[in-house]
């Protein structure tokens, strides 16, 4: 059994998960999919969450994303405890998440640029111009410089992805949420994608956690959960 994370560690962790639990449905159709689940994830820190389909993953995303409801159990994420927080609280610490999923999620009428300026948009103290720029820099972080007047449709499924990566960072995140990132890629572009995302969140002291079954990328995490029927196997093994 895990030990607890005590109050102290707590403050310095991006996430901290205590006996966390999760039900769909109601009455005699309620359906436990999370069970008492423990762990946290360091700042800086590159995560993989590894399960079985249907174990609970992507509900445990989405509730650190604060898209859900925490019904029972302790979660605190940017030091915000979600459980009993207000949809205010909620929507706030969203601005401070970057998010990633497996369809790229880019507008289709908007260009590369536009698309990750979207990211920027979430910064409220910038101009448009200054927007503009942000947009411009991490679109060439991710190598895509000559690419910024492109439609998603002018562009290779690896594109599409450096646009949703350099998107979700140009909000300048503290925690990157990415559900199967590179699933949909072949393996050299897939290892080059998370290898970029390894390096643009270090360098921004952004903590990632990723779901995936993407056995190719193992050896770029800093550390693997194991995830099976709703509970996490090795929380607090040791970081590479
Ligand atoms: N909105 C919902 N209402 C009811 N049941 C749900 C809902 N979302 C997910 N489930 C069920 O909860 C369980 C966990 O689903 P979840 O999507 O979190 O798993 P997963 O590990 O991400 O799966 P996959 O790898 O296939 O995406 C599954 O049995 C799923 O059918």
């Amino acid at each position: 059994m895990p030990k607890s994370i005590n109050k102290k560690d707590k403050n310095s962790k991006t996430v901290s998960i205590n006996n966390l639990s999760h039900y769909y449905g109601i009455d005699e159709n309620k359906k436990q999919v999370l069970n008492n689940v423990n762990f946290f994830i360091e700042k800086g820190e590159l995560v993989l969450l590894k399960g079985p389909s249907g174990c609970g993953k992507t509900t445990l995303l989405t509730l650190i994303g604060a898209l859900r409801t925490c019904q029972s159990g302790d979660l605190t994420v940017l030091n915000n405890q979600l459980n009993g927080a207000s949809r205010k609280t909620r929507q706030k610490l969203r601005r401070s998440i970057g998010m990633i999923f497996q369809g790229h999620n880019l507008l289709r009428c908007l260009t590369a640029e536009q698309n990750v300026q979207m990211g920027a948009d979430l910064i409220t103290n910038l101009t448009y111009l200054q927007r503009r720029e942000l947009a411009r820099k991490w679109l060439s972080a991710v190598g895509l410089e000559d690419h910024h007047k492109k439609l998603p449709n002018g562009l290779s499924g690896g594109q599409k992805q450096r646009v949703a990566i350099a998107r979700a960072l140009s909000a300048n995140p503290k925690l990157l949420l990415a559900d199967e990132p590179t699933s949909a890629l072949d393996s050299v572009t897939g290892r080059e994608i998370v290898s970029l995302l390894r390096k643009l969140a270090k360098e921004q002291n952004c903590s990632v956690l990723m779901v995936t079954h993407d056995p190719r990328i193992s050896d770029m995490a800093d550390r693997i959960l194991n995830m099976e029927d709703g509970k996490i196997f090795n929380a607090l093994s040791e970081l590479r």
